[in-house]
């Protein structure tokens, strides 16, 4: 199922190397993510001088992801993942936990876009090496097409 995500708000909890990866991801099909993170990675207060992410540079509180309709817990700390996958979980919100695969409502792909082609890769949570692997060798046979 490929969801129309460019006009939902999306939070991404965290801003390090993970997060950052992921929201590089996000902004090719979402119109502005929202970031909440003390300390952030460089490329990303790049982004938000282009306009393609908001940033609330604070520790994550709960209330912060109160109007969400996806959710990226990417912090350092697993205890913060786990209360936002406790909080989302009760509002109904779609939540990805990048540090526990068992609570993720949906995983991250591999994704390779080209043209108007999106192809997706996901090893079902068992093995992201493998995804990973695919995605390179997917991206390799789209370069020729
Ligand atoms: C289940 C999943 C849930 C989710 O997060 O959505 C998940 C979970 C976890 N990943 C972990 C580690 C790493 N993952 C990557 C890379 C990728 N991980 C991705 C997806 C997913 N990762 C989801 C579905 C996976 C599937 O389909 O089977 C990709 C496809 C997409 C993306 O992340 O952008 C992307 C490759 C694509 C690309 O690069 O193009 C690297 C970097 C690398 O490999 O170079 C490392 C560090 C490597 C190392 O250290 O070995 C850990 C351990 C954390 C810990 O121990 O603390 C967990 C936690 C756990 O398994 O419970
Ligand atoms: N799913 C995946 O592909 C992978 C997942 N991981 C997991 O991802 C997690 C994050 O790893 P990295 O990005 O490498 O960490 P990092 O150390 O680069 O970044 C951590 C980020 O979390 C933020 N943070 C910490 N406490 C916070 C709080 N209370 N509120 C808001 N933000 C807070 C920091 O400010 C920082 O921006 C780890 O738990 C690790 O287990 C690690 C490798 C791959």
């Amino acid at each position: 199922m490929f969801v129309d995500l460019s006009k939902k708000r999306v939070y991404v909890v965290g801003a390090g190397t993970i997060a950052k990866r992921r929201i590089r991801s996000l902004c090719e099909f979402v119109d502005c993510v929202t970031v909440i993170a003390p300390e952030v990675n460089p490329e990303l207060n790049k982004m938000e001088k282009a306009g393609d992410i908001q940033i609330l540079r604070k520790k994550y509180e709960s209330s912060d992801i109160y109007d969400a309709e996806l959710v990226i817990a990417a912090t350092n700390d697993h205890k913060i993942n786990e209360d936002i996958y406790r909080v989302c979980r009760e509002r109904g919100i779609l939540v990805n936990v990048c540090s526990d695969k068992d609570k993720c409502d949906f995983y991250f792909p591999g994704l390779i876009t080209r043209d108007d082609v999106v192809v997706g890769v996901t090893a079902n949570g068992a093995n992201h090496k493998r995804a990973k692997a695919v995605t390179e060798q997917i991206r390799e046979i789209l370069e020729e097409c």
